[in-house]
């Protein structure tokens, strides 16, 4: 138990509402005589809800958007019912992504973001969290008629916010005519394209998700998604924890998250910068690798990743933009193919870049090359039988650290050489140095 609230404390979001201040049962159920019902008291007196009590969670839900949100909400039986502290982090990341320096801000006025919640849902969550806190305006799509009805309750019956938020719906139908019936290449070509790394070759054949959903001449400053993770209502294995709900068609996509996602990577290298950031949820760890090899095949400037715990279980966070990165961070030659970039983020305290510096000095020397490293200017020079380059690594704030590598002038490398070996260095250093948690990619 003490275990399992460390835990917690370690991945709320420090903004979130509920950072040291978890919700208090004894008040609420004071407050709300709803609720009240749904608590009980275990022998330490505290007191508790039935998790796997649908109703029980859902009015939890409920009465914290009430009372600390002062948001009025109500979804429909079985439909999956969002806990609002954990939903707060992935709005406060997003605030992260939004506030950071890693891509130049275009939208100078911090009072009018506006996002895009892909699969919005009857419970509109998102939506309604990223107005409310931070006066975020929201189009809310979704394909479903009860997710639809439902969400637009839930926007209507908050007039405070309810200019922030248009809730769309994505039209297949309409999508499929409006397609030259012809032309399937339109939706196929991409996938082929990222197919080897697919898992399984597995790829998406619904609705639109990005693409056909957002107007022409439309811009946003982030889109957000909790996809459905799984390909089978089987795999989703309802928590038997927990009761939060949950249709076919809220929890399951053919192909899971790992299509779903992917086709939302391949929406995004047609729109690029009408976004500047691009997030989604991601349902398992294993998916994150070959979500990044998309990325980078695609072009992308700037992969984010970061992990939410949710309880007991975990779910991690995938961001990308194609806006190119600020000066200070990376600089401008960056975009020639003889540099390449990444970041070591969460570097645990004990390191610094002169630990960082001898690694990059023997995981050369191991492989055969020679090295002559510069402990003043921080860099390592490789020379191997292929190419010479140099390796810099660079403090950025306390925690991170840059790693440039860039060939030297005048030197050739065979196409892929720098950049595969670059991986391999990334990897290395992030399981010695890094806390698991976040870590951030930037190759050209
Ligand atoms: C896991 S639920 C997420 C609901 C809500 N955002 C949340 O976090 O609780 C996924 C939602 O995506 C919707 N969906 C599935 N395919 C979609 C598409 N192509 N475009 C928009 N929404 C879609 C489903 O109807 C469902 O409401």
């Amino acid at each position: 138990m003490g275990k399992k609230r460390k835990r917690e404390n370690r991945s709320i979001h420090p903004r979130n509402k509920y950072s040291g201040n978890p919700p208090d049962f004894n008040k609420l159920a004071s407050l709300y005589p709803s609720f009240r019902s749904y608590v009980f008291y275990s022998n330490n007196g505290k007191p508790n809800i039935n998790w796997k009590d649908f109703n029980a969670t859902r009015e939890l839900t409920r009465v914290l958007l009430l009372h600390d949100h002062q948001i009025t909400w109500w979804i429909p039986d079985g439909q999956l019912c969002p806990t609002v502290p954990n939903r707060s982090n992935y709005i406060h990341w997003i605030e992260d992504l939004l506030s950071s320096d890693i891509i130049p801000n275009s939208n100078g006025d911090k009072n009018s973001i506006k996002g895009l919640d892909i699969g919005t849902g009857a419970n509109c969550i998102y939506p309604l969290l990223g107005a409310s806190l931070l006066g975020w305006s929201f189009v809310g799509t979704d394909v479903t008629d009860v997710a639809l009805e439902w969400a637009d309750r839930n926007v209507k019956n908050n007039p405070q916010i309810s200019e922030l938020i248009e809730i769309r719906k994505v039209d297949y139908e309409k999508q499929m005519i409006d397609q030259d019936p012809n032309d399937d290449e339109s939706y196929t070509d991409i996938s082929r394209n990222t197919e080897q790394t697919c898992d399984e070759n597995k790829s998406y054949h619904g609705a639109p998700i990005l693409v056909g959903v957002v107007k022409p001449s439309e811009t946003f400053d982030f889109c957000m998604c909790n996809p459905p993770f799984f390909e089978s209502m089987e795999e989703s294995g309802l928590n038997p924890n927990t009761s939060c709900g949950g249709t076919p068609a809220e929890m399951v996509c053919p192909g899971g998250e790992q299509a779903f996602i992917s086709r939302m990577i391949q929406d995004s290298a047609q729109l690029k910068q009408c976004f500047r950031w691009y997030t989604s949820m991601v349902g398992k760890k294993s998916s994150l690798k070959s979500l990044t090899s998309k990325l980078r095949e695609v072009g992308v400037s700037v992969v984010k990743t970061t992990e939410f715990v949710q309880g007991q279980t975990c779910r991690w966070g995938i961001a990308w933009s194609f806006v190119p990165p600020t000066k200070k961070i990376i600089s401008s030659h960056v975009a020639s193919m003889n540099v390449l970039t990444f970041m070591l983020e969460g570097i645990q305290r004990q390191f610094s870049a002169f630990h960082v510096l001898q690694s990059v000095e023997s995981f050369f020397t191991a492989s055969g090359a020679a090295c002559k490293s510069n402990a003043a200017s921080f860099h390592v020079d490789v020379c191997s039988n292929d190419t010479q380059f140099r390796v810099t690594v660079f403090e950025q704030i306390p925690g991170t650290l840059l790693v440039r590598g860039s060939l030297k002038p005048g030197e050739n490398v065979v196409p892929g050489l720098l950049s595969s070996i670059f991986l391999q260095l990334e990897d290395a250093l992030r399981k010695e140095f890094c806390l698991e948690k976040v870590s951030t990619h930037i190759s050209n």
